[in-house]
């Protein structure tokens, strides 16, 4: 068994929004692996992070996101830095992943001060930069399609996405 699509990208790319509207479509269950993580660890991602700390969260992200990848059958996404642990990408390689891209301005306007997401605490936008230059290369590495977010509504994005998939 194996996602009918897994959703990448950075904060902000709508990967949580456009998944659900993807899956919504195309008839099948929707899956975020921050969800299922928030459900393990039975508290939110940022006190995950506060509590237990970052390589305490990518411990878990690594195993649920393997575990999702072997079992689940529906279009899951993926938190925006979970394509940073290799064994992570090394999986991804054989499932159909879609990149939802997005750029500097985008992101910030949709992440606003970052409510929810740790990394973006402090500094939003010099570490938003610094995320997107790190990580588009590894986007890219994983993704089957690419789809650009810049200045379009969720669900335009979620109709090329679903003619992506289905032709
Ligand atoms: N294409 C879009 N245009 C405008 N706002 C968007 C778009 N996609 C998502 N959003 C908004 O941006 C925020 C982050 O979206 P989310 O789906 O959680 O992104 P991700 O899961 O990739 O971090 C949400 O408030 C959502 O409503
Ligand atoms: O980029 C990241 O490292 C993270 C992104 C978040 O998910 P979204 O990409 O859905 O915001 C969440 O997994 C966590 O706050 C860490
Ligand atoms: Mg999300």
């Amino acid at each position: 068994m194996a996602p009918r699509a897994v959703l990448v990208g950075p904060p902000g790319a709508g990967k949580t929004t456009v998944g659900e509207t993807v899956a919504a479509a195309l008839g099948v269950g929707f899956a975020d692996t921050d969800s299922i993580i928030e459900v393990h660890a039975g508290k939110s991602i940022p006190d995950i992070f506060v509590e237990d700390g970052e390589p305490a969260f990518r411990a878990l992200e690594r195993a649920v996101v393997a575990e999702a990848l072997a079992s689940y059958d529906g279009v899951l996404s993926l938190g925006g830095g979970a394509i940073m642990d290799e064994s992570t990408r090394k999986l991804l390689l054989e499932h159909t992943v879609v990149f939802l891209s997005v750029e500097l301005a985008d992101a910030i306007k949709r992440v606003g001060l970052g409510a929810g997401r740790p990394l973006l605490a402090m500094n939003p936008r010099a570490t938003m930069k610094f995320l997107l230059d790190q990580r588009r290369p590894l986007y890219t590495e994983v993704a089957t399609h690419t789809v650009l977010t810049d200045g379009r509504e969720p669900a335009e994005i979620a109709t090329e996405v679903v003619t992506l998939l289905v032709g």
